[in-house]
């Protein structure tokens, strides 16, 4: 007769087997799809791509994919199939002429009440009314407006450089870009002056840093991805992505400003104020239609979300192309000072000016596209180009790897700013450029970035010679592997050289 802890064991010994055997079940029969659909990719394993995330870059891993597999191609993140396209033809059929069978963009995580309303990750009529509400905020009279906020911010950046200009070491740049991004967040999405450089224990910069610490290869991300309908349990319990301390301070924050505001009306002509305008403009539309406080939330939240990394990695990005080439370097700063008087501030206004500079920036997003991917879901199921789609499936379409393939970019790992002149731009198809997406659904804040990173630029560029260092990673810079975000891993290194005046 067995002993009592024996049979104990035994038990837990066949429950073991039998969890894994309905694991390996569950999984492989989730792994079918793209099989029976006769769509090319890569072998699932157990977990798809989840265990290359930890490896190597998502660009890079997208790269090797399309190289092998063709344009189209599918591949399971955890249990969850992917349609990876990379075909320009067909990115426009998808973002454009059936955008209605395209609108939304899949959950990866659960949202609560107040995340629903990111609009990110919005989706259908919310989608539609949230983004006409929001797009009057990012005119370019609003964005005149906000340009002093935002001068400020980069006045203190130029202070901190000094410090480290005079040094003569090299500095990582990203640091301090990242800094002054952060204080340009807070500044115009949350209504606070901020400077992170010095501040870095403020409770809003250290909740805006956790916020964004998400990688693919998570365990949050990967159960997720595995069994997707734990999303709708977390959700029905109110569990959201954001961990619960952040909220809370973003949350506090927002009610204390929203609440001065509207006891005492304010004079500062930054985003939430548009925001909370908004809430007074629609408080008597139906619901739905309204603007609520959530939303004064999320669209406070999104620009951190959506604006924070993608804008300070395009700029740290056009740092490093322009010290490793020093020829474009002065190119640009000759087209600054024949179009700017000595004094003159960079603005929303006089930038526009400058047509190379615009191509620096424009071949910088093309070699280091900030957001590596951006997805679609497929909202019925339907046939694309003789692929049979079926409803919920995951679209991605693989930007970093559309910008570096050389059926579109000859020798595209080169830095080549010429390749946006407009002879050479009317002659490629238009979408195999994609760094702010595509279509109705493409990015909302794309001209605020541009203002943004150029007018930054400028300033930097009429006081240093960005240089390289020994420290300075070339001939390429390598990328964090398993992330959203073209990130580089160990920093960007340069030495600042102050100009003569
Ligand atoms: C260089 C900087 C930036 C880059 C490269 C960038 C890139 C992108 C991309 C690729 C998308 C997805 C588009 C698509 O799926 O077609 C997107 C969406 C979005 N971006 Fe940006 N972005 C940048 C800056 C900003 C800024 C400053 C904001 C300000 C708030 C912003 C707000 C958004 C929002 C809200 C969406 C979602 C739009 C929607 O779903 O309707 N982005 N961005």
């Amino acid at each position: 007769m067995a002993c009592f802890g024996c049979e104990t064991l035994l038990w837990i010994v066949a429950i073991v087997i039998v969890l894994a055997a309905a694991f390996y079940f569950y999984i492989t029969w989730t792994h079918r799809v793209f099989k029976n659909a006769g769509i090319p990719g890569p072998e699932p394993g157990l977990l798809g791509l989840v265990s290359e995330y930890r490896k190597r870059s998502m660009g890079d891993i997208d790269i090797e994919l399309h190289k092998k597999y063709g344009k189209i191609l599918g591949y399971y993140n955890a249990s969850l199939p992917v349609l990876s396209v990379a075909d320009p033809d067909t990115i426009k059929d998808i973002c454009i002429k059936n955008f209605s069978h395209f609108v939304n963009r899949p959950n990866i995580l659960p949202l609560d009440k107040y995340e629903k309303g990111i609009l990110t990750l919005t989706r259908g009529a919310k989608w539609k009314s949230t983004r006409s509400i929001l797009t009057p905020t990012f005119s370019s009279g609003k964005l005149r407006e906000m340009m002093p906020l935002m001068h400020t911010c980069t006045e203190n950046l130029l202070k901190h450089l000094e410090q480290h200009a005079h040094s003569g070491k090299s500095v990582d740049v990203a640091t301090f870009i990242k800094g002054y991004s952060l204080d340009v967040v807070c500044s115009v999405a949350f209504g606070i002056d901020v400077d992170s450089q010095n501040e870095p224990d403020h409770p809003v910069i250290k909740a805006c840093i956790k916020a964004m610490n998400l990688e693919m290869a998570s365990p949050y991300i990967v159960l997720c991805a595995t069994f997707p309908f734990l999303i709708g349990i977390f959700e029905s319990l109110g569990i959201g992505f954001m961990t619960s301390d952040c909220k809370s301070i973003f949350t506090k924050l927002i009610d204390d400003v929203v609440k001065e505001r509207k006891e005492n009306p304010s004079k500062r002509k930054d985003f939430l104020q548009l925001l909370i305008n908004a809430n007074e403009e629609t408080k008597d539309k139906e619901d739905g239609l309204a603007f609520t406080y959530y939303d004064i939330w999320s669209g406070a939240v999104v620009f951190l979300l959506a604006g924070y990394d993608t804008s300070s990695i395009a700029l740290t990005f056009a740092l490093y192309n322009l010290a490793t080439h020093p020829e474009v370097q002065e190119r640009v700063v000759e087209e600054i000072n024949t179009n700017f008087g000595k004094d003159e501030v960079a603005d929303h206004d006089n930038v526009g000016k400058l047509t190379y500079l615009q191509m620096v920036v424009d071949e910088t997003l093309r070699m280091y596209p900030p957001l590596v991917r951006t997805s679609r879901l497929v909202n019925e199921e339907m046939e694309l180009n003789g692929y049979k789609l079926t409803k919920e499936m995951e679209i991605f379409l693989p930007i970093y790897a559309i910008h570096r393939d050389p059926d579109y970019w000859e020798n595209p790992d080169r830095f080549d700013p010429e390749r946006f002149s407009p002879e050479q731009k009317s002659s490629r198809h238009p979408y195999c450029y994609l760094p702010f997406g595509v279509g109705p659904r493409n990015c909302i804040g794309n001209r605020l970035a541009l203002m943004e990173i150029k007018t930054v630029l400028v300033s930097i560029l009429r006081k240093y010679r960005v240089i390289c260092s020994p420290e300075t990673e070339r001939p390429t810079i390598e990328l964090t592997p398993g992330d959203f975000m073209c990130r580089a891993k160990n920093g960007v290194f340069v030495k600042l050289e102050k100009r003569d005046s």
